[in-house]
């Protein structure tokens, strides 16, 4: 298949299709050698809204123009409510909108994802080299060193809020242990939260990543506002894709495709591209050119419950962070127990809540916010339609799992413990949710009205070695030689905490694999006998910021 372009020079070594967290971070590092020519590709803008470097204004950025703003189909398990899932459409993607929370998850979370694949690259103690070349962390005074990757990994100090502190103490009252951050293996305790903050200031990852200096590489080019609608499938491999930009469609041929759209989209462009479930394609109009019926399946979220309220003794002054300070994972049987976490509760130093109940003032009140770490219920995503205007159909299957629903009767238990503790008494007047519920469908009514999105929707693409898999364990696509799947939707299984730590890390993991493993797709055609492919190169003085006008003249292949 090395002559797959028949002498038609590819317009990139390596497409990149979607310019988010996962995204940016591999246009980066891929775009290090300097023979291999890298396109990225974006639907949204660059992030110029001055509110996305305020940590506390995260909440407000969801709607906005840069927010894809799905909805959810009514889920029977949450009182037949519709969920608004944001996901972040700009250059940095969703790392533009998120709570800026980081947490690698607990060890054994990967063990799940060794045994999913059978490679031992995606267990804990091989991510490690990945992790640490991601994190910017000041040493931890116990001989940890200082790491110095892009991505600052903050653990606030003097900033926490005065809740947050008593929140911690009760917590640690209980038997929960003092942890120094959720990032060293343990995940059961309490802490701050690590966050994705550099003085005061959110770091996305295309500020992390993207720095002028990759920007201005020869060989990488970067195109904003522009979707991919579908991809141009030959045989089992992929030529390129069809790209539409304001001015227009055009054809963009690659060597190799990386899929960064998120768990979302990714799934959905192979539906729209004719890859994916046959009898859901069918029903969208689209022809089926791979039946792999896993595609959109395996959809999994974090709920959060919103929240368990109090109202205040006295008035309570904003985060200076960004509301939610500290989360404690622990184990549902008891607080004193140790190993993988399955349940959590949260700190909100503001009135947290549902749409379903009304907030108080600011500083009026504060919600505790409870959860399940790894949640057994399992989702789908499905496209309605050929063309990328055509609604998602996303039905995360919230809280199906009688395991799901037990242990949210816990998490919501383990809140109301922490927050009747003495350790909270100076902040704490009286309970205003839930209030007295006197039965186990009382207290499955309070849940289902309370549980929000904690956004990290994943696995539509999910890695494994079995049949049914998605992408194989280099995160290959089963059906095409080389296209590959790099973002959410491959993980197999939640991580017990946010799950950006772990999408960066499997970027990084692809990254790395892709320098010790493969050559530029472009030199590959040498053995074509068709002639080098080179790279295409820009001037910088040309191109600051690559625009569509010079992908236009200089990567467009006609239409046929
Ligand atoms: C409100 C919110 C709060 C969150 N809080 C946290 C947190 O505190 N901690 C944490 O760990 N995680 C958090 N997350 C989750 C985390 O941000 C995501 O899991 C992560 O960013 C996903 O990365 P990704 O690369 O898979 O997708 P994304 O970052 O969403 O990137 C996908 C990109 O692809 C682009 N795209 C999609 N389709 C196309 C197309 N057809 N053509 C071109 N471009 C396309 C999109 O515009 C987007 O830029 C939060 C998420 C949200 C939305």
């Amino acid at each position: 298949m090395d002559n797959a372009f028949d002498g038609v020079r590819p317009a990139a070594d390596v497409a990149i299709i979607g310019g988010g967290s996962a995204g940016t971070l591999l246009a980066a590092r891929l775009s290090e050698e300097p023979d291999r020519n890298v396109l990225l590709v974006e639907a949204g803008e660059e992030a110029t809204d001055p509110d996305i470097r305020h940590p506390a204004a995260w909440p407000a950025l969801q709607g906005r123009s840069y927010d894809w703003d799905y909805r959810t189909e009514p889920q029977t398990r949450t009182a037949g409510r519709v969920h608004h899932w944001a996901r972040g459409r700009a250059i940095g993607g969703s790392s533009c909108l998120h709570a800026m929370g980081y947490m690698r998850g607990h060890p054994q979370d990967y063990q799940a994802w060794v045994d999913a694949t059978g490679d031992t690259r995606w267990g804990w103690d091989e991510l490690q080299p990945a992790f640490r070349a991601i994190e910017n962390r000041l040493p931890d005074g116990d001989g940890a060193p200082r790491q110095t990757g892009p991505m600052p990994v903050y653990v606030p100090g003097e900033e926490l809020s005065a809740l947050t502190r008593a929140f911690i103490e009760a917590g640690a009252s209980l038997g929960l242990p003092r942890l120094k951050s959720h990032n060293d293996g343990e995940m059961v305790g309490v802490t701050p939260n690590a966050l994705n903050i550099r003085d005061g200031r959110r770091v996305t990852t295309a500020d992390a990543w993207l720095t002028p200096a990759v920007r201005s590489r020869n060989n990488l080019t970067i195109v904003t506002g522009s979707l991919v609608r579908r991809l141009i499938v030959d045989g089992t491999r992929v030529r390129g894709f069809e790209l539409v930009g304001p001015d227009g469609a055009i054809d963009v041929r690659a060597g190799q495709v990386v899929l960064s759209a998120g768990a979302l989209e990714s799934p959905a462009l192979l539906m729209r591209s004719g890859i994916g479930p046959q009898e859901w394609l069918a029903a969208a109009g689209v022809r089926c050119l791979f039946d792999m019926p896993d595609i959109g399946r395996n959809l999994q979220d974090h709920l959060l419950g919103a929240g368990n309220m109090y109202a205040t003794r006295k008035p309570l002054p904003p985060s200076r962070l960004q509301h939610s300070e500290s989360m404690a994972y622990m184990r549902s049987d008891a607080f004193t127990a140790t190993g993988r976490p399955d349940i959590v509760v949260g700190c909100g130093v503001a009135p947290i809540v549902s749409e379903r109940f009304v907030a108080p003032e600011p500083g009026s009140a504060y919600s505790l916010l409870f959860g399940v770490t790894h949640p057994t219920s399992r989702g789908s995503l499905r496209i309605s339609g050929s063309e990328p205007g055509n609604p998602l159909i996303i039905d995360p299957a919230y809280l199906q799992t009688g395991r799901d629903r037990v242990l949210f009767r816990q998490a919501l238990e383990a809140a109301r413990t922490i927050g009747h503790r003495n350790e909270l008494s100076e902040w704490r007047e009286r309970e205003l949710l839930p209030g007295a519920l006197n039965s186990v469908s009382e207290i499955d009514e309070f849940i289902e009205n309370a549980v929000i999105t904690h956004h990290h929707p994943c696995g539509t693409c999910r890695m494994g070695k079995d049949a049914k898999a998605v992408v194989d364990a280099d995160l290959r696509l089963k059906s095409l030689d080389n296209l590959f799947v790099v973002d959410a939707s491959v993980v197999p299984s939640l991580t017990a905490g946010p799950i950006h730590a772990a999408v960066l890390a499997i970027a990084e993991t692809f990254a790395r694999s892709m320098s010790t493993r493969e050559r530029p797709a472009g030199r590959h055609n040498n053995r074509s006998g068709d002639g080098p492919a080179r790279p295409v190169r820009h001037g910088p003085a040309s191109r600051p910021q690559t625009t569509r006008k010079e992908l236009r003249h200089d990567q467009q292949t006609p239409r046929v």
